[in-house]
C-alpha cells in the first residue's frame, strides 16, 4: 500500500509535484500515468526516499521509506535513472545489493531466472542492452521479494517478447497479492496491464479511476442517431441523465447516457425510423488525450477525482 497526502515538491519557482493525495491498493496493478514532466518520476523518487517531500507526506505500508529497517523487503522499485556499476556482472550487482539485506545466493539466482537473465547473468552489465538493464533492474526490485512493487517505465527499451513477459509478471505479481504501481506514458500500454489508473498532469491528479470509468467520462457512451423524426426521438429518449446534442434541422442527434440498443428499442416501439445507431468508440488514447491536453486539465481533475 502506497499512500500520498498533499504531497508537494517544489524545485524553486517549479513545481512539480503539487499537493497530490492518492492510494495505491495491493491486490492490483495500478497505472501512473501522465504526459512527459507530468510528475510521475518526481513522485515516485519521494516514495522511496531519493527526494524529500517539499510539503505533505508518502508512506509506503504504512511508514516513511526511511522508516523502514529493511526497506528491500517492503518495496522494489526500478526508477529509470537506477545506476549500475558498468564493469559489475548481472550476478555480481544482485550480489551486491543482496548483502546489505542479508539475502542469500539462492534468491539472486531465483530473481536471474525469473526475469530471464541466465545467460548472461555473468557478463559486464555494462554492455547490456537497454532491455537486459531494464530486466536486471527488475531482478534487483524483486530480490527482497517486497510486497510493494514500483516501476517507472518498465517497457522502455523491451522487445515484444519483453513487453509481453513484464505484462505477465505484473499483473502476477498483483494476483499474488501486493501493491503493484507501474508509471507510462502510454496508455495503450496501460490499458492491458491496470485495473486502475492515477492520471497526473502539470503535478496534479487528474482522475483516480478505472479504464473503463475513464473511457465512459471521455465520452465513451455516446451514440450517433440519424433519424427522420429528431424532434419526436429527443420526446422518447428525454429521461434522468440523458443527454441529447444536435444542430437544430439537422436529422442528426448525438445521445449520452442511453446505449445503443434502448435507443433501437424505444425509436422502433414509437415507430420511428432511424437510418444511423452509432456507438461512438472512443479509445484509451484518446481519452488520456482529452484528460491531459491543457485546456481542460484542471476542469477534468474537478469532474473526474473521486469518480471511481
Ligand atoms: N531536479 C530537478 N530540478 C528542477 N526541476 C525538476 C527536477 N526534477 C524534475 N523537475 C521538473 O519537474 C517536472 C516533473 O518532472 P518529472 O520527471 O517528475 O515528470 P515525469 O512525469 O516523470 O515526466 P517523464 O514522463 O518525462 O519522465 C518537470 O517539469 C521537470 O522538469
Amino acid at each position: 500500500m502506497i499512500e500520498a497526502r498533499q504531497l508537494t515538491k517544489r524545485y524553486g519557482d517549479k513545481t512539480a509535484v503539487d499537493g497530490v493525495d492518492f492510494t495505491v491498493r495491493p491486490g492490483a496493478v495500478t497505472g501512473f500515468l501522465g504526459p512527459n514532466g507530468a510528475g510521475k518520476s518526481t513522485t515516485m523518487r519521494m516514495i522511496i526516499g531519493l527526494d524529500a517531500p517539499t510539503a505533505g507526506t508518502v508512506t509506503v505500508n504504512g511508514r516513511r521509506y526511511a522508516e523502514h529497517s529493511a526497506p528491500l523487503h517492503e518495496v522494489g522499485a526500478l526508477l529509470e535513472a537506477r545506476s549500475i556499476h558498468p564493469g559489475r556482472s548481472a550476478f555480481d550487482h544482485l550480489m551486491v545489493l543482496a548483502h546489505t539485506h542479508g539475502i542469500g545466493r539462492a534468491r539472486v539466482t531465483e530473481v536471474i531466472e525469473m526475469t530471464g537473465l541466465q545467460a548472461v547473468a555473468r557478463k559486464r552489465a555494462g554492455a547490456f542492452s537497454l532491455g537486459m538493464g531494464q530486466r536486471l533492474g527488475i531482478a534487483a526490485a524483486l530480490l527482497g521479494d517486497p510486497q510493494t512493487i514500483m516501476l517507472d517505465e518498465p517497457v522502455n527499451g523491451l522487445d515484444p517478447e519483453g513487453v509481453l513477459w513484464i505484462r505477465t509478471l505484473l499483473t502476477g505479481l498483483a494476483a499474488e497479492g501486493r501493491t503493484v504501481f507501474v508509471s507510462s506514458h502510454l496508455m495503450s500500454e496501460m490499458a492491458l496491464v491496470a485495473d486502475h489508473l492515477i492520471v497526473v498532469g502539470r503535478g496534479r491528479v487528474l482522475a483516480d479511476t478505472t479504464v473503463q470509468e475513464l473511457v465512459l467520462q471521455a465520452g465513451g457512451d455516446t451514440v450517433d442517431v440519424t433519424t427522420d423524426d429528431p424532434a419526436g426521438l429527443r420526446r422518447v429518449l428525454t429521461g434522468p441523465g440523458v443527454e441529447i446534442s444536435g444542430r437544430p434541422g439537422s436529422e442528426q442527434l448525438s445521445v449520452t447516457g442511453l446505449p445503443a440498443r434502448a435507443i433501437g428499442l424505444a425509436a422502433a416501439r414509437h415507430g420511428i425510423a432511424l437510418f444511423e445507431l452509432t456507438a461512438r468508440t472512443v479509445s484509451l488514447e484518446e481519452a488520456f488525450m482529452e484528460l491531459t491536453k491543457d485546456s481542460v486539465e484542471y476542469h477534468a481533475a474537478n469532474t473526474l477525482v473521486g469518480a471511481a
